[in-house]
């Protein structure tokens, strides 16, 4: 379980408030979503969490100070956003997922484990074909494949992802939002998103944000019963339909 308490961040001196005055719990084992207009601060959040970010307030994960867990955290949190590895020139994915175990490893050198590990995780999430290639030629959607395995090769307890869903096409959105709760038992994941249908399809939990402080935080059934909260967020409307027995959040005018 991840507790924020009165959780603020700002950025340049104090002239951008990102995170007001944020507290929330965020269950653990589970998939909840971070959900809001751009600029309304959920790369802020997930950063604050990841330790990222300085920030005003208290962090806790499983009642524990994060502040006073950063070792700790480097070995059981992994936080992925497909900005921060454009710039990784030259470098293989395999390369990149024995980097990514540097926390886990037990030694300093590389070892077996570290390359099985790497093989077993790209194997799991069909990039073994990518293995050898490098990371600034891969299409958007293989690099957010490929992400998502350099953070889960180190099998950390807790997961940030910020908008993984983005550039994945639709069958591959189906693929990652089952994937992602075929894993949640092991892992608390947390996870940015601008898509209501994707959010309503993979998360247990939502978290809503408009300008910097938190409007929802709550089991899905709850906003799908409620949409109006997320109308008014995004002054846009939101409506819940069964598709396939399964009730998801879809934005579309409801009349012409
Ligand atoms: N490093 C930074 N320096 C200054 N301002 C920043 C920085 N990072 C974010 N901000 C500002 O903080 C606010 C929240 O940004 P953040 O990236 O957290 O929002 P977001 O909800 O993830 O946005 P988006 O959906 O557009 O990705 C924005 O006004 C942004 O301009």
């Amino acid at each position: 379980m991840i507790k924020l308490r009165e959780v603020s961040v700002t950025y340049r001196g104090n002239l951008v408030e990102a995170l007001k005055n944020v507290t929330t719990v965020i269950p653990g084992n589970m998939v909840s979503c971070i959900m809001g207009p751009n600029a309304s601060g959920k790369t802020t959040m997930l950063k604050a969490i990841a330790q990222l970010v300085d920030y005003k307030g208290r962090i806790e994960f499983d009642g524990k100070d994060a502040k006073e867990m950063v070792k700790t955290l480097r070995r059981i949190l992994s936080y992925v956003s497909t900005i921060d590895v454009r710039g990784l020139l030259g470098v293989t994915v395999l390369d990149l997922l024995i980097y990514s175990r540097y926390p886990v490893s037990e030694k300093f050198l590389t070892t077996m484990k570290d390359i099985e590990e790497s093989v077993k995780t790209a194997e799991t999430l069909n990039i073994k074909h990518l293995l050898h290639r490098k990371v600034n030629e891969l299409s958007s959607g293989e690099l957010q494949r490929v992400l998502l395995a350099s953070a889960l090769v180190r099998r950390p307890e807790i997961l940030l992802l910020d908008e993984p869903e983005s550039h994945l096409d639709m069958r591959s959105k189906i693929w990652l939002s089952g994937f992602l709760k075929s894993i949640s038992n092991d892992a608390t994941i947390v996870l940015s998103t601008h898509d209501p249908y994707f959010a309503s399809l993979t998360c247990d939990y939502l978290i809503l944000l408009s300008q910097g402080r938190l409007v929802f935080s709550g089991p899905r059934e709850h906003l799908l019963q409620n949409p109006e909260v997320l109308e008014e967020v995004y002054n846009t409307p939101f409506t819940a339909v069964k598709i396939g027995g399964y009730e998801v959040l879809i934005s579309v005018p409801l009349e012409s």
